[in-house]
């Protein structure tokens, strides 16, 4: 999908929602553990109920993986379910040397059909060059992350005189466009949202952290949007856990819809 398909649809539904499928048996309704496959179960009731309101889903891999085969048979089950016309994101954080990360990306992208992938920027340019050589794909680069962590490493500063994730934003600008790379921004860090937008003006952001760990959408949209929106904000726990009961698509569903109506507001008053 391109950078102005992916506007298009956001303008469409006037939403910047990626839902998070995040999907863990442990945390699912017990009546779907009778199912052959609970967690596509599951995830389809989740994508039924949500997809009005989602410009993208997120499946993290690591809920997949953990499961072996069988997971990796409900992850391709869900990607074909998610609809076409909806940007997905296999959220694997993957990078290794230049080999090795083409098979990552082969495995992503040829294999499974995402439009994009979540990669770790710290082993530099022959980690994340290959990720960026499939047309029509995306690289999401970790910049500046939701997690307490982040601040070990992403804000120090380098020999540069630069924090770490200033440095990861102008360098991987020469690997990339604003039409195959965009950056993960957590939701939790306020204010700096917008010391990041001023080093990737253009491009788009995916923005994990509202609901279960509490950013604020509102922070989000005022410090990062940028004139093609140029954000597409995540919530996983906060959608797909909203109910444990047989009502969960449904809750899903209305959960979805309020951040969309919230994301609707938002874009009228920040998209400019
Ligand atoms: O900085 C980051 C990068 C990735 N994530 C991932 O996003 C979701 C968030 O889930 P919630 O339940 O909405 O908190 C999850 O898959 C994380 O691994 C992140 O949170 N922060």
């Amino acid at each position: 999908m391109d950078k102005q398909t992916l506007f298009d649809n956001i303008q469409k539904k006037s939403s910047f929602l990626c839902v998070g499928l995040d999907t863990d048996l442990s945390k699912i309704p017990s009546h779907l553990l009778k199912e052959a496959d609970p967690i596509f179960e599951f995830n389809k009731q989740i994508i039924d109920h949500t997809a009005d309101y989602a410009v993208a889903y997120k499946p993290n891999i690591a809920f997949y993986e953990a499961m072996g085969p069988k997971g990796w048979e409900s992850l391709q089950k869900t990607l074909e379910y998610i609809p076409k016309d909806i940007f997905t994101i296999a959220d694997a954080k993957r990078g290794d040397i230049g080999n090795t990360s083409k098979l990552y990306a082969k495995a992503f992208f040829e294999q499974m059909d995402f439009d994009s992938i979540t990669v770790a920027p710290y082993m530099g340019k022959d980690s994340v060059s290959p990720f960026l050589e499939f047309a029509d794909k995306w690289v999401i680069l970790l910049a500046l992350t939701s997690n307490e962590g982040s601040k070990d490493f992403q804000i120090l500063d380098t020999n540069a005189g630069k924090p770490l994730f200033q440095q990861v934003l102008e360098k991987s600008q020469e690997w990339g466009t604003d039409g195959n790379l965009m950056y993960v921004v957590g939701a939790t860090r306020g204010e700096k949202i917008a010391e990041v937008r001023k080093f990737a003006p253009h491009h788009f952001f995916l923005v994990p952290g509202v609901g279960a760990q509490g950013g604020s959408l509102e922070e989000v949209a005022k410090y990062g949007m940028n004139s093609t929106c140029g954000l597409l904000v995540n919530s996983s726990r906060g959608i797909i856990y909203a109910s444990a009961e047989k009502d969960f698509g449904v809750k899903a569903g209305e959960e979805a819809f309020k951040l969309q109506k919230e994301m609707a507001k938002l874009l009228e008053d920040y998209c400019k």
